[in-house]
């Protein structure tokens, strides 16, 4: 984020690499903040996740970047280029899968297509069967296109909508929920589609409430709790920023403790496990002490060693603990 332009007056420049960016984006309904001070950084060619439970502002903000509402306060750039100011040169370059577009059920999905192209003013219509037929192949959609739209599972509405994302070619594609209400093989066509996309150099913004998800298809993600942005990075970032704790199993659980913290950690109360042993477990600090070296301090503090475990946070851990929430990690 450092690499942008000089700092305008308006505010600090696009920042290269970015295909969606924004400082301070907040969104007010009334009295209250559905999407509060936001700075997100979308690098160029990264499948980026978007993730949170319900509610937490993730559809606010894709509208805000797509021009669809207008923010509150902060600055939006997608593309380089400021939004909404921007919005006729860059919306052309940006695909997008919001609340799912309207087909017409009783024409065929090929049809629906060609209508949808036709409202494009910036596609030319020379070029447009030869575009939806690219676009319902890229989608795996061929075989259906002279099938009406009712007939359609809802996975192959949903790949429907993402032809017609791609029925010009994009820079940027933003996908909101794109997988929601679709069965399991619904699910892993629209995963892989986005996948092979990203693969071909398209940016993929993709919001989602399930973290399963988000760590099969992205590269990055950030994460909205009520409205606010609390964690943001790739996913191997947010990995790292799980801390580690270690489990000892132990009938000494008070020296256990004593040593534990003695050695910079903050060990819980510890739990009785049957009587007789207790597991203390105490989070690592970023300079805490190698495992074996904790391992070693323990015995020589006299403490019976009956298990000794460290055990990394998993990004669902991290995820719960960052949003108060449980995610549904169904597929
Ligand atoms: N047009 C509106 N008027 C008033 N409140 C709104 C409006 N749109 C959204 N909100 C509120 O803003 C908050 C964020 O909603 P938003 O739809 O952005 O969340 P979300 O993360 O996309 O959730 P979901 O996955 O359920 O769509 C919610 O509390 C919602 O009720």
């Amino acid at each position: 984020m450092t690499a942008g332009a000089p700092a305008g007056p308006a505010g600090p420049g696009p920042a290269a690499g970015l295909a969606v960016e924004t400082h301070g984006l907040t969104k007010r309904f009334g009295r209250q903040n559905a999407v509060d001070g936001v700075d997100l950084a979308v690098p160029l060619g990264s499948v980026f996740g978007f993730l949170g439970p319900n509610g937490s502002g993730k559809t606010t903000t894709i509208r805000v970047l797509l021009g669809l509402a207008s923010a509150t306060a902060g600055q939006v750039h997608v593309l380089g280029r400021e939004m909404p100011r921007h919005g006729r040169d860059v919306l052309p370059r940006v695909g997008a899968l919001v609340e799912g577009p309207a087909f017409y059920p009783y024409l065929s999905g090929e049809a629906n297509l060609h209508r949808l192209d036709t409202a494009n003013r910036h596609a030319p219509s020379s070029t447009r069967a030869a575009r939806v037929a690219a676009a319902l192949e890229r989608v795996g959609l061929s075989h259906a296109a002279h099938k009406k739209v009712r007939a359609y599972s809802l996975g192959m509405k949903q790949r429907l909508g993402i032809a017609n994302a791609l029925l010009t070619p994009r820079e940027l594609l933003v996908l909101d929920e794109p997988t929601n209400g679709l069965d399991p093989q619904g699910t892993r066509e629209v995963r892989s589609l986005v996948r092979s996309l990203a693969a071909g150099g398209t940016t993929v913004f993709v919001s989602s409430h399930l973290l399963a998800e988000v760590e099969q298809m992205c590269t990055h993600a950030a994460v909205m709790s009520v409205g606010r942005l609390v964690a943001h990075g790739s996913l191997a970032e947010l990995r790292r920023a799980g801390r580690a704790h270690v489990r000892v199993l132990t009938p000494d659980p008070a020296a256990a403790r004593r040593e534990l913290l003695r050695l910079g950690m903050t060990p819980d109360g510890g739990s009785d496990d049957d009587g007789v042993t207790s597991a203390v477990v105490a989070l690592m600090p970023d300079d805490a002490p190698a495992p074996e070296a904790i391992a070693a301090a323990l015995v020589r503090a006299e403490v019976r060693l009956r298990g000794f475990a460290v055990e990394e946070a998993s990004l669902e851990d991290r995820f719960v603990a960052l949003t108060g929430e449980g995610f549904d990690v169904a597929q």
